[in-house]
C-alpha cells in the first residue's frame, strides 16, 4: 500500500500528553483512519499568527502519522476559512442561499491559501503517495499541485451536502469550483441524493459528460465519482459507552437527572443543526404531555463554533435567549427543562450520556452525514436502548431505518415524534436498534477508509472506444 496523504483544514495534532479535543466528525473520523493506516496528515494548525505569510511548516510525529501544519495569517483566516469556505460554500451547500455571502477578496483569499498549501505541500511528496483531500475548504488544491507537476492521484471527499444545479449555479464562481473537481481521480460525497445532485451540475450545466459507470469527463480530464457514506469507529464507541458510567460527567449527569428521562442533543453550534426548530419541538412536546411536565429533561450540548462569521455570533445569541424563554415558560422551581451547556464535552463522556439517555434527538436541516446519529445508537445498551430521532435531511438518514425520521419544519411532528421515542415499549426500541446495529459495524470507518482509498488506488480509465456517452 503507498503512503497515505490526507489533507483537510482541520488537523488536530496531539498534545504531547497525547489527547486532542476536537468536537467536528472530520477530525474524529479522520483521527481513526489515519491512526490505523499511518503516514502524512497536511493543513491548517488551526492558529492564527499576526501579519506573516504562510511560509512554514510545523512537522512532529506521533505514533506512525507525521502530522505538518502551517499557522494562517488574520487576512487569511477571515478570507479563507471565515469568508469563503463559511460564508459562501457552508452556505450554499447547505441550501441557505440567504446566508450565501459572496465576495470577490474572499474568493481571492481562498485561492490564495489553497495555492500557499500546494507549495508547502509539494515538496514533502513522493511519486507513489496517494493524496486524499477534504472537504470544502480545499477544492482548487488539486488543480494547484497539478500545476506545479505532482502526477500522483489525488482523490476529494465532500463532507458536506452537494447542492442541486439551480442552488450551485447562483455562486458566481461556480464553474471555477466544478473546473478545480475536475483535477481530482476521484470525487466522493455522502449519499447517492449528492451523487445525483452533483451529476446534475456536470452534465446538465454543462460542465462535462457522464461516461457511463461512475465516470466523468470535464475539463479534458477524467475522473471518478462515487458515494461513500462515512462511518464511525463503532466497535471503540460501543466500548467506551459499555464504561461510560465511570466517566465522571456522565456519572454526575445521572445521578442529578434524580431518574427523570433524558432526551440528548449534541451539535456544534451551527444554523445546518436545526437546533432552534428543536427547541421549540421539545418545547411544544412539553406543552401537549402534561405527564412529562417536571420527568423529562433535555440536554443540549453545543460548543461554539466559527464565532468569527457573523451568522454563527447571531445564531449563538438567539440560541441563548430561546433557551431562557423556554425556560423560564415552562420551568419550575425543581425542575429546569433544557440544560444549554457551550463547551466541548469528550466523546468518553458523550458516549456515556449517550447511554443513559432515553432519546437522542438529531434533527439537522440539512447535513452532510452526522456522526452523533451514529454515535448515539451505538452507545445504547442492547437490552434497554434509547430511540434515535432523525431529520430526513441528515445523511445519516439514508442508512439509519430504525430511527424516527422526521421533518424539522414540522414542529408538531417532531414534538410527537419526542413523545413516541420516550415512551416506546422496550421491544420496539431493541428491533429498531437491531435493524441499526449491524450496519453501523459493517459500515464503520475504516470501511469508509477502505472502500474509499481502494477505488483511488485501483481506477483504471475506460478505454475510449468502449466509451458511452451519456450526454
Ligand atoms: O472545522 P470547523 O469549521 O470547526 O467545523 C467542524 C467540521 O464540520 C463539518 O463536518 C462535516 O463532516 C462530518 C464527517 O464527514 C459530517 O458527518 C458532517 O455532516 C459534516 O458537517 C465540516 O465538513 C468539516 O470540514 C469541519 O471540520
Ligand atoms: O462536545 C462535543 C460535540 C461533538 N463532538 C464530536 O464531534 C463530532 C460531530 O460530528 P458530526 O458529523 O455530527 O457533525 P459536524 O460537527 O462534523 O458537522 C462527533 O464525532 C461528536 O462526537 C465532541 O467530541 N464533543
Amino acid at each position: 500500500m503507498p503512503r497515505l496523504v490526507v489533507v483537510s483544514n482541520r488537523v488536530p495534532v496531539p498534545s504531547p500528553k497525547g489527547s486532542t479535543a476536537t468536537a467536528g466528525g472530520l477530525a474524529v473520523a479522520l483521527e481513526a483512519a489515519l491512526k490505523s493506516h499511518g503516514g502524512l496528515w497536511f493543513g491548517w494548525s488551526g492558529k492564527t499568527s499576526g501579519d506573516r505569510e504562510i511560509e512554514w511548516l510545523e512537522i512532529r510525529d506521533f505514533g506512525n502519522v507525521t502530522y505538518a501544519v502551517a499557522d494562517l495569517n488574520r487576512r487569511d483566516v477571515d478570507e479563507y476559512y471565515a469568508g469563503f469556505a463559511n460564508r459562501a460554500l457552508w452556505p450554499l451547500c447547505h441550501y441557505r442561499l440567504d446566508l450565501t455571502d459572496f465576495s470577490r477578496k474572499d474568493m481571492a483569499g481562498y485561492f490564495r491559501v489553497n495555492r500557499s498549501f500546494a507549495r508547502l505541500l509539494a515538496p514533502l511528496l513522493r511519486p507513489d503517495d496517494l493524496i486524499w483531500v477534504h472537504d470544502y475548504h480545499l477544492i482548487p488544491l488539486a488543480a494547484e499541485l497539478r500545476h506545479m507537476g505532482v502526477k500522483n492521484r489525488i482523490g476529494y471527499f465532500h463532507h458536506i451536502p452537494w447542492p442541486p444545479a439551480d442552488v450551485l449555479s447562483t455562486l458566481p464562481v461556480h464553474d471555477t469550483i466544478m473546473r478545480g473537481l475536475a483535477a481530482y481521480d476521484l470525487v466522493g460525497l455522502q449519499t447517492d441524493y449528492d451523487v445525483e445532485n452533483f451529476a446534475g451540475c456536470m452534465v446538465r450545466e454543462g460542465f462535462g459528460r457522464a461516461l457511463g459507470g461512475n465516470w466523468y469527463e470535464s475539463y479534458g480530464h477524467r475522473f471518478q465519482v462515487g458515494a461513500f457514506p462515512i462511518g464511525i469507529d463503532t466497535d471503540i464507541f460501543v466500548q467506551m459507552a459499555e464504561e461510560g458510567l465511570k466517566n465522571p460527567i456522565a456519572k454526575r449527569t445521572k445521578e442529578s437527572l434524580n431518574d427523570r428521562d433524558l432526551v440528548i442533543g449534541v451539535d456544534r453550534l451551527d444554523y445546518s443543526k436545526g437546533i432552534g426548530q428543536r427547541i421549540e419541538a421539545f418545547s411544544r412536546f412539553i406543552e401537549m404531555s402534561p405527564s412529562a411536565k417536571g420527568h423529562v429533561t433535555f440536554l443540549q450540548i453545543t460548543p461554539k463554533s466559527r464565532s468569527e462569521v457573523p451568522e454563527y455570533a447571531d445564531m449563538q445569541k438567539e440560541i441563548a435567549e430561546l433557551t431562557g424563554r423556554v425556560n423560564g415558560q415552562l420551568g419550575d422551581v425543581d425542575w429546569v427543562p433544557i440544560r444549554y451547556v457551550n463547551k466541548t464535552v469528550s466523546r468518553a463522556a458523550l458516549a456515556g450520556l449517550y447511554r443513559i439517555a432515553r432519546a437522542g434527538l438529531v434533527t439537522p436541516l440539512r447535513d452532510g452525514m452526522n456522526l452523533v446519529a451514529k454515535e448515539f445508537v451505538a452507545a445504547q445498551d442492547p437490552n434497554d436502548p434509547g430511540v434515535l430521532v432523525l431529520s430526513r435531511f441528515a445523511g445519516a438518514a439514508r442508512e439509519m431505518d430504525g430511527a424516527l425520521i422526521v421533518n424539522p419544519y414540522d414542529t408538531e411532528a417532531t414534538a410527537n415524534a419526542i413523545g413516541r421515542a420516550i415512551s416506546m415499549p422496550v421491544e420496539a426500541r431493541r428491533e429498531r436498534y437491531n435493524s441499526m446495529m449491524p450496519k453501523l459495524r459493517e459500515h464503520d470507518v475504516a470501511a469508509w477508509c477502505r472502500s474509499y482509498l481502494d477505488v483511488l488506488s485501483q481506477a483504471t480509465e475506460p478505454q475510449s472506444e468502449g466509451l458511452r456517452a451519456l450526454s
